[in-house]
């Protein structure tokens, strides 16, 4: 005979045996139900997993132009993930002004602290916590002091050049250029950021294995960014703060320590004498502001080094390689740039920023091969949005993935999948506005890349360098490799160079 007690446990496992499965349907049922009327594939209603398997192939931008062509210009990739594919939706979603915050995907780029993660100008998804760090910064970045910077790009040019002379032309070296342009962007980056360079060009390697940690780091966080409660689950709380120690970055401990540097300086009352860089500019605020959060002339710095040094490496090779794959647009380059009489060795900002050739070929790069493939995402405020035929209700995570979108064919052409420069040079200036409005690779509206005009003169000063003193053959154009962890990035662009003749560089 049963007992008491185990009649009630049979009952009790009974009624939990029937409510939890119900439950769980309930759930579901309402996960699928509020963006039913957007298509998409049948798992997404449910779950986010195919999205973060997508991420794991390394190729999401694939496939999200692929589900695209299959269920139309809205598409619903997750439980509470929207897509959309055309440019017409940018102002809709990346408005000019507040109201459209980031949406969780950003939370993987914080590190961990209790009261919710370090929050830095890239990766705020509040938006009064951004204001208080991008407002006093933001001027810097303004296109008129991005040209001031140019005689530090000269520098780095300078120091590109001597290596890259010194290692590979004598004996006609085969080597990847994918990485040297990586290793000059980071170095103009640390030059213009802190006045010093990571040795990247002297050494001819990745110093310490900075970089390779920052691509490590990408690839773990990229498919966490889809299912953001996994990385609070597995990392982001205390429990998993207290037992693991997350490594911080090595290139970090490098910034750490030109800070340090030069606040130990500043508390000594020694002046610094050097250029003003963005570091002495982010102390001097901090200085003169002492509300400002604690830490924040690190932060800025960091988020210097981490968001504008791959990005910039990443153009300068699309660039290269498309134009090496396609000779003719070498050639018209070519021509344009030893037309303009340009002075020698390095060609002024002044004398290449308006030739429209060379404009056209950077635009080019920027559209086809964008630095950060994934969505943007963002959060739906209240009221909602219509994108299309569809309304997205408040609270739905929507975004373009700057990869399709970039080859919207009503807006780039039918041939916008393939390299033609010249699409950039077929009208007026409005023409050239609305193609510009339409790339999505620096992001748009309140969000838009602050630091676009640096890394466009880092750009335009050394593919001009290049195109203009250096005959350039690429090995295998096969060989490239491209892989999407968010950053977009190649590798295995072999490259045998000699100098031009008419060359005068040394
Ligand atoms: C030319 C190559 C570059 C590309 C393709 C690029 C791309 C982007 C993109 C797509 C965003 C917005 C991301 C989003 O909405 O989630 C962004 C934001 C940002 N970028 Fe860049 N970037 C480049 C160069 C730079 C440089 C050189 C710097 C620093 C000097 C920089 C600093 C920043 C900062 C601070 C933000 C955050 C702005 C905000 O959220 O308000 N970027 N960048």
């Amino acid at each position: 005979m049963r007992t008491f007690l185990e009649t009630i446990f049979a009952h009790s496992l009974l009624a939990v045996l029937g409510v939890v499965p119900l439950l769980i349907a309930l759930q579901l049922f309402r996960t699928y139900w509020r963006l039913r009327h957007i298509p998409g594939p049948f798992w997404a209603s449910f779950t986010n997993i195919p999205r973060v398997l997508w991420v794991k192939t390394k190729q999401a931008h694939l496939i999200h132009q692929r589900v695209h062509e299959q269920y139309g210009p809205v598409v619903r990739t997750g439980p509470n993930m929207v897509m959309f594919d055309d440019p017409d939706a940018i102002p809709i979603v990346h408005t000019m002004r507040r109201g459209f915050p980031k949406a969780p995907f950003y939370d993987i780029f914080k590190s961990y602290t209790p009261n919710g993660g370090a929050v830095t100008v890239f990766n705020a998804t509040d938006e009064d916590a951004l204001r208080k760090i991008k407002s006093p910064v933001a001027p810097f970045f303004s296109a008129t002091n991005a040209m001031a910077f140019e005689p530090i790009v000269d520098e780095v040019l300078e120091c590109f050049v001597k290596n890259v002379n010194r290692r590979y032309l004598q004996h006609g070296t085969i080597f990847d250029l994918a990485k040297w342009l990586q290793y000059y962007a980071f170095d103009v980056m640390g030059m213009l950021t802190f006045s010093k360079r990571y040795s990247f060009l002297d050494e001819g390697e990745d110093v310490g294995g900075m970089l390779g940690a920052i691509y490590t780091y990408m690839e773990n966080a990229a498919p966490l960014t889809q299912m953001p409660w996994a990385d609070k689950l597995l990392f982001k709380n205390w429990l998993a703060h207290a037992i693991r120690r997350v490594p911080s970055l090595p290139i970090l401990k490098v910034v750490a320590n030109a800070v340090q540097e030069r606040q130990e300086l500043m508390e000594k009352g020694v002046r610094f004498s050097g250029r003003p860089d963005f570091l002495a500019k982010f102390m001097q605020l901090a200085h003169e502001n002492p509300e400002l959060p604690p830490g924040i002339v690190s932060n800025w710095t960091f988020t210097n080094v981490i968001a504008g040094s791959d990005s910039v490496g990443i153009v300068m090779t699309t660039m290269m390689y498309h134009l090496l794959q396609n000779p003719n647009s070498m050639q018209k380059l070519h021509a344009e740039l030893r037309s303009a009489n340009l002075s020698r060795p390095h060609a002024r900002l002044g004398e290449i920023q308006g030739l429209p050739y060379l404009d056209a070929c950077m635009w080019e790069s920027v559209r086809l091969h964008p630095a950060f493939a994934l969505p943007f995402e963002r959060v739906v405020p209240e009221g909602g949005i219509t994108i299309g035929d569809h309304h997205l209700p408040a609270g739905t995570w929507v975004g373009g993935s700057p990869y399709v979108v970039n080859r919207h064919k009503k807006t780039f052409g039918a041939d916008a999948e393939f390299w033609r420069p010249e699409r950039w040079l077929e009208g007026d200036e409005k023409h050239k506005n609305r193609l510009q409005q339409s790339t999505l690779t620096f992001g748009a509206g309140f969000r838009i890349c602050i630091g676009r005009h640096i890394g466009i003169v880092e750009i335009k000063k050394m593919i001009s360098l290049l195109v203009l003193h250096y005959d350039i053959q690429i090995i295998d154009p096969k060989l490239l490799q491209v892989e999407n962890w968010w950053l977009f990035k190649q590798e295995g662009f072999y490259v045998r160079m000699e100098k031009r003749a008419e060359s005068i560089i040394s």
